[in-house]
């Protein structure tokens, strides 16, 4: 599903944020990624989504070149790749059916296939009851909540989360995970970047660990091995 050949990104100032990253992620995978501030995690989902280009190396996605893809069809790549992170990202003035709607509205859906979704999504999260209500009328676990069935609700192949429990206490923040297990359970491969030691001993998957631009570990069912 994701196979990266030594890639590297400079950023302007000779910042070397990614040194050489070979790695693959095969489809239904549970990963997490883990790394101290400034190991190049952010960088490496950036890359991912096509949001920048790396310097060398080459990225795949289902077996896809993305130095290769045109333009005009990466807003479909994307679309393949549910998103979260840590602050929610939800918009302020809609509400949360509107919020989850919105990504299906982009697609094109007919509007009685949207509610049926979004309100499928909105109980996969647990949050049937909260169609109508504002984010800022939610706690921060319902936000990222609503934010992962937002994410979801194209039904894509592939979730990145990055640090999704960043802003939440830990009876959240272990909801949140349980919830990201059931989706991976589902068959979306999930990629978790995360600072939550906890958590990744407590989850016994895969754990990939980079420092300084490097992976300098990558375990099957691993714990948190960086400090
Ligand atoms: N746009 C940019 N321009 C220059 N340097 C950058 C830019 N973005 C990130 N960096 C640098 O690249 C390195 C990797 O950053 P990145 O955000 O990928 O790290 P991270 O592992 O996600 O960190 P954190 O855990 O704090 O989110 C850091 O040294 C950072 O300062």
């Amino acid at each position: 599903m994701i196979a990266l050949d030594q890639v590297t990104k400079t950023y302007p100032g000779d910042v070397k944020a990614l040194k050489g990253i070979s790695l693959q992620i095969k489809k239904g995978e549970f990963v997490f990624v883990v790394g101290q501030s400034g190991s190049g995690k952010t960088t490496l989902f950036k890359l991912l989504l096509k949001e920048m280009e790396p310097t060398s190396g080459t990225i795949y996605i289902n077996n896809k070149n993305l130095g290769r893809l045109r333009r005009r069809r990466v807003p479909k790549l994307r679309r393949g790749i549910g998103v979260v992170f840590q602050d929610f990202r939800l918009l302020k003035d809609r509400n949360v059916y509107e919020n989850i709607a919105f990504a299906q509205q982009v697609v094109g859906a007919p509007n009685r296939l949207i509610k049926k979704n979004v309100m499928a999504m909105l109980k996969l999260v647990g949050l049937p009851d909260k169609a109508k209500s504002y984010p800022n009328e939610l706690s921060g676990g319902e936000q990222q909540r609503v934010a992962l069935a937002r994410a979801l609700v194209n039904n894509p192949p592939l979730l990145l989360a990055d640090e999704p429990t960043g802003n939440l206490d830990p009876k959240n923040s272990w909801e949140i995970m349980k919830l990201l297990e059931a989706i991976n359970m589902r068959g979306t491969t999930v990629v978790v970047v995360t600072h939550n030691k906890e958590i990744v001993e407590k989850m016994q998957k895969r754990v990939i660990t980079m420092s300084e631009g490097v992976i300098i570990s990558d375990e099957r069912k691993g714990g948190y091995i960086y400090e």
